[in-house]
């Protein structure tokens, strides 16, 4: 039972616009109801949780909130206070449970031994034997969902907003692990709501040795920038050639062999994919289609986005080009949101994470078949990304002999977007030497899509995907 509560809905409604993860802060909430409330716990602090229904703009969103109670808020859960007051005499404080450990631990209990309570069933993965003595700490990465760390064992992925049906990050990790593929972390157990199912958490192991990508390699484009070629002797004040300039390999933090490793992680876990979920054909007229979708979200976007004007000739003439020699495609379930912030590398080798989709997509969208060369060109806009990010940020064109630094973000793209592909093709995956036209589509229309993200999300990133384009299209 949730203890009463006068004005409970209208508390909710107010401080859910003010979450990170709330993700419907472009419009007002005209109303919020409780779709279901399950107590977890019972004394004090006692855990529910919550289904909330958000109607907002004609639609009606859910959003899943463990609610704790405590007659005494201690000061390290201030922060997770619904409505804050000091005076414990009003009632039992309301507070965002996801940061009291004390409570936390109830989720680990319930998956351990794999219950239900009410409509929310707990499962534990296959054999899996679920440690209980951890104590929870929420991660502090920008999310739009909450994930918990248990000591540095698992993490438990809570999603925030919820859409009906199994989650596709579950699906596949799923799939994955009792596949046998170690390219992922291993699934421990989930959380479902009944009927449904719906999908309201994910324990996976915590791969606590892991290092992401983007950082790994935002740190070798640093050190390429800083690296400066020798003098040479024979030509006053000359730099010793273009080839210094231009060859990525003579710096430190070279980080080509990572690439060209991720490359073959990448056809290993297309190869399990495939293994799980099969391979189908698509016909050449829907590869006609699909072109013309890119061609019609580049129109799209270039109204949204006036920047990109400029390239849509070059990009138009790629998507063409596609539906011009269209044949029958393989496609099969793919990452479909590949970028360096969605691998880790681990003492043992890169792992995948987060096989959720763009956010931007329809489900529908999301669960859609393609080309596994989809996601391979989704990490060749990665390696663009990361060479460009460090001038973007600072604005400026540093000084000295990274002053032609330009040419030299495309000298680290090109060398590691190439170790990549070689990596990928001698792994097993289809060669993107041998599919240029097929995965110069897939970058651009990833490329238009990163134009759409940034100028809603981070207007000040837009340069990054604009200025890649301008070399791509040259
Ligand atoms: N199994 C894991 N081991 C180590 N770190 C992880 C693991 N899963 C996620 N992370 C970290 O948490 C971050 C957010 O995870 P992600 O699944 O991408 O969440 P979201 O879908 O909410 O963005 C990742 O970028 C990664 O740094
Ligand atoms: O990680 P998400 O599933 O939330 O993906 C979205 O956000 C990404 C940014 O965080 C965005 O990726 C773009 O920026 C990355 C650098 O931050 C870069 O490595 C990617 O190549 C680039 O696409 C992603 O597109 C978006 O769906």
């Amino acid at each position: 039972m949730l203890p009463p509560q006068p004005g409970l809905t209208e508390t909710l409604a107010e401080w859910l616009p003010r979450q990170r993860w709330f993700g419907g802060k472009d419009g007002p909430i005209d109303d919020l109801t409780i779709g279901t409330a399950t107590q977890l716990r019972t004394g004090d602090p006692a855990l529910h949780h919550l289904i909330l229904d958000v109607h907002q703009n004609g639609t009606t969103d859910h959003y899943q909130l463990l609610l704790g109670t405590r007659q005494h808020l201690p000061d390290r859960l201030r922060h997770a206070e619904i409505t804050r007051h000091d005076d414990d005499t009003r009632g039992p404080h309301l507070y965002d449970a996801a940061h009291d450990p004390d409570l936390t631990r109830t989720l680990l209990d319930e998956l351990a031994v794999g219950t239900s309570i009410g409509p929310l069933r707990f499962h534990r993965a296959d054999d899996s034997r679920i440690r209980t003595d951890l104590t929870s700490l929420p991660i502090t990465a920008e999310q739009s969902n909450t994930s918990l760390l248990f000591g540095d064992a698992y993490i438990c992925k809570l999603f925030r907003r919820l859409s009906r049906g199994v989650n596709l990050d579950l699906e596949v990790n799923l799939a994955l692990t009792r596949g046998g593929c170690a390219r992922v972390p291993a699934v421990r157990g989930w959380i479902e709501l009944e009927p449904g199912p719906l999908t309201l958490g994910l324990l996976s192991d915590y791969l606590h040795t892991g290092a992401d990508g983007w950082s790994l390699a935002i740190a070798s484009v640093r050190d390429w920038f800083a690296h400066t070629p020798p003098r040479d002797p024979g030509r006053d004040g000359a730099w010793e050639g273009e080839w210094a300039e231009l060859d990525a390999s003579v710096a430190g933090g070279d980080f080509a062999a990572e690439a060209e490793r991720l490359g073959a992680a990448t056809a290993e876990v297309h190869g399990a994919l495939a293994d799980a979920f099969g391979v189908t054909v698509l016909p050449a007229e829907d590869v006609r289609a699909m072109a013309a979708r890119m061609n019609d979200e580049l129109t799209g976007t270039c109204r949204a986005v006036p920047g990109l004007a400029p390239h849509a000739k070059a990009l138009t003439s790629a998507f063409l080009d596609l539906a011009a020699r269209a044949e029958p495609l393989p496609v099969q379930r793919v990452h479909g949101d590949y970028h360096l912030g969605q691998v880790l590398r681990t003492e043992s080798g890169w792992t995948l994470l987060d096989f959720e989709g763009e956010p931007a997509r329809t489900q529908h969208e999301r669960t859609a078949l393609a080309h596994p060369l989809r996601d391979v060109a989704g990490m060749l806009r990665s390696f663009e990304y990361a060479a460009r990010f460090l001038i973007a940020k600072s604005g400026t064109t540093p000084s000295g002999p990274g002053g032609r630094v330009e040419t030299r973000a495309h000298a680290w793209a090109a060398r590691n977007r190439a170790a990549f592909c070689r990596g990928y093709a001698a792994a097993g995956g289809p060669d993107p030497a041998a599919h240029a036209v097929l995965i110069r589509a897939f970058e651009f229309e990833k490329a238009v899509y990163e134009v759409r993200y940034e100028a809603r999300n981070r207007p000040a990133w837009l340069p990054v995907p604009l200025k890649s384009l301008a070399h791509l299209t040259a």
